[in-house]
């Protein structure tokens, strides 16, 4: 079976629920949009999705494999995970840094392979001209690039991104957003955790809606992001021009 498929996952932390039973996936050639208001539990399940964290009941099958047992080197090669919270960088350069995406061929290194791994990374995050620059002296969105990077230089057939866009001017952005494309449109199942409404609706094949730790919707971008939808999960009224969809106001707001 192929895809990334999480079935019936759910969690506690400190003794609350985060996660209610919960079903998503991904299938290869897919992009789907994970969006949900803060603290909805996006993270919890894409974390729980790449096997980062391991659900209290439910299972994530990865290729036909229970992600659980799955060996770590194939793991880490067939699935590719940005986790959202920022760290401070090495004392590394960026190039270096990025190369670090390459670890799991760490047993049988290509050079010329890692090295066009990394090479396509830093132009598809827009990063070739600042590679020898060392990674500490890159501003906010610039490091969340070279995070991008790095975990595009796996060159994984699944990625799972947590929010990779929220610090990126819009035509970073929106380049971002086009090199998920292109990744589906290779073959792989991409995930991306998004707040931006209109790149969900503009760029995913498919939304995933969580609301208060579980799914609320799922499916075509238009089936998702109705005004009902939006209105009961973010309060928000909204305003359609053409295909987009912003949030104009706050439902319950006067005039
Ligand atoms: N270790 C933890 N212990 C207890 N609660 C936690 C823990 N980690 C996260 N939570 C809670 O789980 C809920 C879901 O968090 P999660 O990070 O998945 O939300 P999110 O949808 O990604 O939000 P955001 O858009 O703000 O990033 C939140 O209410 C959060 O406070």
């Amino acid at each position: 079976m192929t895809g990334l498929v999480a079935r019936d996952v759910a969690l506690s932390l400190g003794g609350r629920v985060v996660l209610h039973p919960s079903s998503a996936g991904v299938a290869p050639g897919e992009l789907v949009g994970l969006i949900g208001p803060n603290g909805a539990g996006k993270s919890t399940l894409l974390r729980v999705m790449a096997g980062m964290q391991p659900p209290d009941q439910g299972q994530v099958v990865l290729e036909g494999r229970p992600l659980a047992t799955a060996g770590r080197t194939w793991r880490a090669r067939t699935l590719s995970f940005l986790p959202q919270d920022e760290v401070p960088p090495p004392p590394m350069h960026v190039a270096d840094l990025v190369a670090l995406g390459r670890l799991p061929y760490r047993a049988h290194p290509d050079r010329a392979r890692d090295g066009a791994a990394v090479t396509r990374a830093l132009a598809e995050a827009d990063l070739l001209a600042l590679r020898d620059r060392p990674a500490s002296r890159l501003s906010g969105g610039e490091r969340a690039r070279m995070r991008l990077a790095r975990a595009l230089a796996v060159e994984a057939p699944y990625l799972l991104a947590d929010e990779p866009v929220a610090a990126l001017d819009p035509a970073h952005a929106l380049a971002v957003m086009d090199v998920f494309r292109r990744l589906a449109a290779g073959g792989a199942g991409v995930v991306v955790v998004l707040h931006d409404l209109m790149l969900a609706a503009r760029f995913c094949d498919r939304i995933v809606l969580m609301h208060a730790g579980q799914v609320a919707a799922q499916g075509r971008p238009a089936d998702v992001l109705t005004d009902a939808a939006l209105r009961a999960v973010y309060g928000v009224e909204v305003r359609r021009i053409e295909d987009a969809v912003i949030p104009w106001r706050l439902a319950g707001a006067t005039e």
